[in-house]
């Protein structure tokens, strides 16, 4: 796994921008995994300046979500797709129909979840995505303790996750939804390349995980250890619990 330290949010954005640039520049039909959270902001940030400065098009691309809550109301504005609109596809050349992910207010979930797996294959799977990660360890939203090779499925979110959520929900814990539809770890897996952010001291535990543990249910962004192409873009304060800190240091200065 690459591992990039760097010195704030708006380097991280900027160096995950130019590759999404550069996978876009070989194939403008490309598909792009966005993530929701604090994470990714400065990366949507740096896209849409790309795309205003006429560097960068999405408008042959599909975006497809990780996660979404279930059960939420259609505007809310904490529900993912409304994030994802609001931070990214609504201020790009993306067409909102090709905005795509799980249904957490479909009638039948199992069905929703099976076809949104069905939908990423068959428009030809997704290229790179962005990641940010739990404080827990988790992806999109595969909690702690479940199946490494996962497809896309109804989940039940940790008492964790949900407090460190309630933040979005005016603090209040009951407010938070308990179940989510969520891109398996194997569907993830799945995605030619992998971009994690993960920022904060908060974060240093599940990083040092990430990069340096072994892999385990106990800690699900692990399973990048096994991906070809999976990259991690830090700041100081998420890479502080690392052991092989200076080696990675190294490793960057020649690239
Ligand atoms: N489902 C999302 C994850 O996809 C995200 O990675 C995580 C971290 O969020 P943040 O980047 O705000 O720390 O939050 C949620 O649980």
């Amino acid at each position: 796994m690459e591992v990039f330290i760097l010195p704030d949010e708006k380097a991280i954005g900027e160096a995950i921008a130019a590759r999404i640039q550069k996978v876009f520049e070989a194939n403008p039909k490309s598909n792009l995994g966005v993530a929701t959270g604090s994470s990714p902001l400065s990366t949507y940030k740096a896209l849409i300046d790309l795309v205003n400065a006429g560097k960068l098009s999405f408008k042959d691309a599909h975006f497809f979500m990780l996660d979404e809550y279930v059960g939420i109301d259609e505007n809310h504005p904490e529900r993912y797709r409304n994030v994802i609109m609001t931070e990214i596809a609504s201020q790009v050349d993306v067409d909102p129909e090709n905005v795509h992910g799980p249904n957490g207010n479909a009638d039948d979930l199992e069905k929703a979840v099976q076809e949104y797996d069905n939908l990423i294959k068959e428009t030809g799977g997704v290229d790179l995505q962005i990641l940010g990660i739990g404080s827990d360890g988790h992806i999109a939203f595969n909690e702690p303790g479940g199946s490494l090779v996962s497809r896309t499925h109804v989940g039940v979110l940790t008492k964790q996750t949900r407090e460190d959520n309630a933040r979005f929900f005016d603090g209040d814990l009951s407010k938070v939804p308990t179940h989510c539809v969520t891109q398996g770890l194997g569907t993830i897996m799945d995605a030619r390349e992998l971009c994690l952010v993960a920022t904060g001291e908060n974060k240093a535990e599940a990083v040092a995980q990430l990069v340096e543990g072994g892999i385990s249910a106990l800690w699900p962004a692990t399973i990048m250890q096994m991906h070809p192409k999976a990259a991690i873009f830090i700041d100081e304060a998420a890479a502080s619990k690392l052991k092989l800190i200076d080696y990675y240091r190294e490793i960057q200065a020649q690239s």
